[in-house]
């Protein structure tokens, strides 16, 4: 049964079980905001009948958004596809692309934080690709083209295609994903192999569209490179403030856009501790997950559930590097989510790529205390290569993943207090 007679306000899509759109509308003061899965056959019927006041749509009826409407905007009219609709008192409906505006908002903060310029004056003439050629490609080209720049499209059939990036486009100073490609729970992935990014010179940034993870693979890719890049949130944010302005005739106050997007990236973000064996990254973790009602994982009790056996029966019985490998893929499946209290073993740091599986959607904790304070029972490596080893291998590693490091507190109350206070998280 649809929603027809009660819907103020809603997103229209054939699957949405991902979105965010109704926590961010209902924070922009378009409630309620429901979701709506619709087949084929029943769009037009529904977006032309029922009461709705204003409607997001979502692939694959944006075509058919852009058509069932009376008046359009002349974004909509140049580019045929529309994410947005209003009801106008009159009972027409009027149709609005604000991916467009979106993204050129999220283009223009980029430029003006990382680029020291307006979009305009860093981008005039100068190459941007834009990876991708479906509906959101066709609104981050648009988006670009207000800059002048020098948009390329590469797809991955016709003249410009992936394997001929370099060969004629090592000068690009932009990079858009518009592609899917690395987005949750496909992650991380990239549509472009971090060698290529290196050897483009001019390349000053990297942009996505994909906003989950928070930070994608080629972003990832970009950051070990020291590109700025930034995934989609703020694209996602500023579309939806966009729509809602439109949904309600009023002016919204433009500040609303970070204040969302700070929200749910603090929200959204896990919280990994890592550290010495025997810290406290298992205690004081649950303590904090308690204390944020968050969902709390111990990836050592993860593998376990998975595996069959403890971390150290295992390392005891097949070796320490067939664990590493298994770590991994536990690591994986856990950091690729959202909003979770994370404890990891202590040897995670000794895998280089579990970094970008930790750091994609997390930020790093390192908890820290005098060695000789540490525990070593049931930990077959502390006691097998000692724990000042361990320690002088790992701590310099740990130091560089960590985004915050901790001294511990005492407790591991007094731990997940502190944490949650450093991390401005309030509880
Ligand atoms: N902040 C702390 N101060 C003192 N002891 C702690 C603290 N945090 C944890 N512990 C104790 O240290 C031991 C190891 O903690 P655990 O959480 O298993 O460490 P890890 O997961 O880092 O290996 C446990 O006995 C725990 O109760
Ligand atoms: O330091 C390590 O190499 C290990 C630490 C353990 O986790 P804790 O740090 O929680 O003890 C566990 O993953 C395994 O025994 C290996
Ligand atoms: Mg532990």
């Amino acid at each position: 049964m649809l929603p027809q007679n009660d819907l103020t306000f809603g997103l229209v899509g054939r699957k949405l079980g991902h979105s965010w759109s109704p926590q961010i509308h209902e924070m922009l003061g378009s409630a309620p905001y429901s979701l709506v899965e619709l087949e084929p056959q029943e769009v037009e019927g529904f977006l032309r009948g029922g009461s709705w006041q204003g409607l997001n749509v979502t692939i694959p009826y944006k075509a058919v958004a852009a058509q069932v409407a009376g008046q359009t905007s002349e974004r909509v009219r140049r580019l045929g596809v529309a994410n947005t609709l209003v009801r106008r008192p009159d009972g027409t409906i009027f149709a609005e692309n604000t991916d467009v505006l979106g993204f050129s908002w999220m283009l223009e903060r980029f430029c003006r934080n990382s680029l020291c310029a307006e979009a305009c004056e860093a981008l005039r003439g100068a190459k941007a690709l834009v990876l991708g050629s479906g509906g959101a490609s066709q609104a981050v080209q648009m988006a670009l083209r207000e800059t002048s720049a020098n948009v390329v499209v590469i797809s991955r059939s016709g003249e410009e295609r992936y394997e001929t990036i370099l060969e004629r486009h090592a000068d690009a100073r932009l990079i858009v994903n518009a592609t899917p490609v690395g987005m949750y729970p496909n992650c991380p992935a990239t549509p472009i192999e971090p060698d290529v990014l290196q050897k483009m010179d001019d390349l000053a940034g990297v942009l996505d569209v994909v906003y989950n993870p928070e930070r994608t693979g080629i972003c990832l890719a970009a950051e070990r490179l020291g590109i700025p890049s930034e995934s989609g949130l703020a694209m996602l944010v500023s579309q939806a403030f966009w729509s809602s302005r439109l949904f309600q005739r009023e002016a919204l106050d433009d500040s609303l856009v970070e204040t969302i997007e700070k929200d749910l990236r603090s929200r959204m973000r896990n919280i990994v501790l890592i550290g010495m064996p025997g810290v406290g990254k298992t205690t004081s973790g649950r303590q904090l997950a308690r204390l944020l009602k968050r969902p709390f994982v111990d990836l050592d009790d993860a593998f376990e559930l998975e595996i069959g056996s403890s971390p150290a029966e295992f390392i005891r019985s097949k070796g320490e590097a067939s664990f590493r490998r298994r770590e991994s893929e536990i690591a994986a499946s856990y950091a690729e989510r959202s909003g979770f209290v994370i404890a990891c073993g202590g040897g995670i740091v000794t895998r280089p790529e579990n970094y970008d599986l930790l750091h994609q959607n997390g930020t790093l904790v390192y908890l820290d205390r005098p060695i000789d304070a540490l525990s070593t029972s049931g930990r077959p490596i502390s006691q097998n290569r000692g724990v000042a080893e361990l320690a002088r291998e790992r701590g310099p590693l740990y130091e560089s993943w960590a985004d915050l490091r901790l001294g511990c507190t005492g407790s591991p109350a007094g731990d997940a207090a502190a944490i949650a206070s450093e991390l401005g998280l309030t509880h």
